[in-house]
């Protein structure tokens, strides 16, 4: 119920059309109440009495009442509609403020299937109910309502013992009720399970295909297609079920009401025109009890969905930008990590080991750091502290000695540049995917990094040169095209951090000499960390910082690190070997 309720909030700021489709349908209501009181005039003033001018009044005051109720009808489901759509968009927008706002922990577990099928599926459930379903739901009580006291009013023992049926009715509604609930739960955690298949499929399609695993996957996806159809027949059962049976007692307080009208009319306790009358209003009761079974599978489907929606929007994002955070304008690129002890989210501080422990350095404003390691050992973990991808469990990470929590947070990752190992790309122009944290740059910029960035060439041998259209995730680029691209977004910023996360990993030798000389010049005046496992990537690193298994295990110049037997020695020998020289 609370749930509904805070659906219902969303209706406010529609308040306006809700409350015209209210007045409408009390309206529509009342006609519909009506016209059975005018079809038992017809009979009992206009038969009976021959009255042949007061059956045409009343037979065109029977079509203006049905054209009213049907204007009424329009307005009332354009309004209803909009209320619906209205909360629709609420919703969707405030989630995918949510998602932009969540934090890279929350992505870390989210599966990208259910989020979608919240954001489509689960929140057109929620619309249904708030629309069409609500609306169904007064309408079925406010002529219930009605229909008994017109009735009660013109024969109340007719009615009452042709009624009784109708708690058996709400019996059968309880019961179906109390099993369509938990049918639903499942059928919408099974379509966002199936989108999640769905998805990571389509994604993955490259392995898929390499590995030529089509019919695992399709085995794997036919299991899920299968549960979702049994829970869909399950709840199809539980329908099949009552509904005929809520048929069937309805038919019954009809036949009731046939046979003992018929007896009163035989009796002349009631009039021809009360027994018409009864006949038309008996359906304004057996209509809103068998909708209502319809109005309840509406009405469970989203309370089912709608907490799925509300737990994205209830999540907290663990990181935010402080209020009155410290701009970042002049920020010269100064950093220091101090005592540094780092856990992810999911692990268990007091079982696991952490990611990172007890580190701390110092670098100077256009220091080039490079951050060397055997894979897992932490070296992106320990970037990502840098732009508040991450905080620290313990410790600190400095910009010019301020906190980087202190930081306004999108100027602080404007702030870090990053060519992270695999670029994602969007299914746009070229420019706009270099431009992409500055769309206000202008040609001559662009070009101005692309050629800094070693791509410019490359890019005007291309069809529609800077225009060209890539497809999704860069496609029709090679990794090499697409790491230079990334390369280019981030020099186009002109932060005064960068973070190469082995930037020139996928290039051939001669570009990645070409690269390191562009960087040269693009490093210069910046702090810089370049994340590598290759030494030929840092070779114009000022200091090299060597982890290995989050700790800190080395610090210097290449010089000093080759002097020393360590861990960078061994690697600088393992190397050297392996490239035979
Ligand atoms: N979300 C996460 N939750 C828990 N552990 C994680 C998570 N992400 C990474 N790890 C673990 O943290 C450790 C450090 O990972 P990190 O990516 O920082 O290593 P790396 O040195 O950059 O490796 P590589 O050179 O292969 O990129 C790894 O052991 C990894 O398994």
């Amino acid at each position: 119920m609370k749930v509904l309720l805070r659906v219902l909030a969303y209706v406010r700021p529609s308040a306006k059309w809700a409350a015209v489709a209210i007045v409408v349908l009390i309206f529509a209501t009342i006609f519909d109440l009506v016209a059975p009181w005018i079809l038992r005039e017809i009979f009992d003033e206009g038969i009976k009495k021959e009255n042949v001018s007061l059956i045409l009044w009343l037979t065109l005051l029977l079509i203006g009442v049905q054209a009213l109720k049907s204007a009424g009808m329009f307005l009332q489901g354009y309004s209803q509609e909009l209320v619906g759509q209205n909360v629709v968009f609420k919703l969707r927008e405030q989630m995918y403020a949510q998602l932009q706002r969540l934090s890279f922990s929350y992505y870390d577990k989210a599966q990208t299937g259910q989020l979608m099928s919240r954001m489509t599926g689960d929140i057109d459930a929620v619309k249904n109910f708030v629309g069409f379903g609500a609306m169904g739901l007064l309408t079925g009580l406010l002529t219930f309502v009605g229909t008994m006291i017109f009735m009660l009013w013109m024969n109340w023992q007719v009615t009452l013992i042709s009624t009784v049926t109708i708690p058996l009715i709400l019996l059968v509604l309880w019961w179906f009720s109390n099993k369509v609930g938990p049918a639903w739960s499942s059928i919408r955690e099974q379509t966002g399970r199936l989108t999640t298949t769905l998805q990571e499929n389509i994604a993955g399609i490259r392995v898929v295909k390499s590995f030529a695993t089509e019919e695992v996957e399709q085995k794997k996806f036919a299991e899920r297609n299968k549960q979702n159809f049994e829970t869909n027949m399950e709840r199809a059962k539980l329908e099949a079920k009552a509904f005929p049976l809520m048929g069937l007692f309805g038919g019954l307080t009809f036949v009731l009401m046939i046979w003992l009208g018929a007896v009163y009319v035989a009796r002349g306790e009631m009039t021809l025109g009360t027994f018409m009358a009864f006949q038309w209003y008996t359906w304004g009761i057996i209509w809103p009890l068998n909708m209502l079974g319809w109005q309840i599978n509406i009405m469970q489907q989203a309370i089912k969905a709608a907490p799925r929606v509300f737990e994205v929007l209830d999540t907290p994002s663990d990181i935010e930008s402080p209020q009155n955070g410290v701009t970042t304008a002049n920020m010269k690129g100064q950093v220091s990590f101090r005592d540094i002890r780092f856990f992810f989210n999911d692990q268990d501080q007091a079982k696991d080991a952490p990611i990172l422990s007890d580190i701390s350095f110092e670098v100077k404003q256009g220091e080039v750091i490079a951050v060397l390691g055997a894979t897992g050992s932490g070296k992106s973990s320990l970037i990502a502290l840098l732009s508040r991808f991450y905080d620290t469990s313990s410790g600190q990470v400095l910009i010019d000695g301020i906190d980087v929590r202190e930081y306004e947070l999108d100027g602080l990752r404007r702030s870090v540049g990053i060519v992270p190992q695999e670029t994602f790309l969007f299914s746009a122009s070229i420019r706009d995917n270099i431009a992409y944290g500055y769309p206000d740059a202008t040609m001559e910029q662009i070009e101005h990094a692309a050629r800094k960035a070693q791509i410019h060439d490359f890019i005007t041998t291309m069809p529609h040169g800077y225009d060209t259209l890539i497809g999704e995730r860069g496609v029709g680029l090679s990794g090499g095209q697409r790491q230079r691209v990334a390369l280019a977004r981030a020099i186009l910023m002109n932060p005064p951090i960068l973070v190469l996360d082995e930037a020139t990993a996928s290039v051939d030798t001669a570009t990645e000499s070409a690269i390191h000389e562009a960087l040269l010049e693009v490093m210069k005046g910046r702090t810089t960390f370049i994340i590598a496992q290759r030494l030929s990537s840092i070779q114009h690193a000022d200091r090299i910082l060597v982890l290995e298994q989050g700790s800190l295990i080395e610090q210097g110049t290449h010089k000093e690190l080759s002097e020393r037997n360590g861990f960078f020695r061994q690697l600088f020998e393992r190397q050297k070997l392996a490239s035979g020289r």
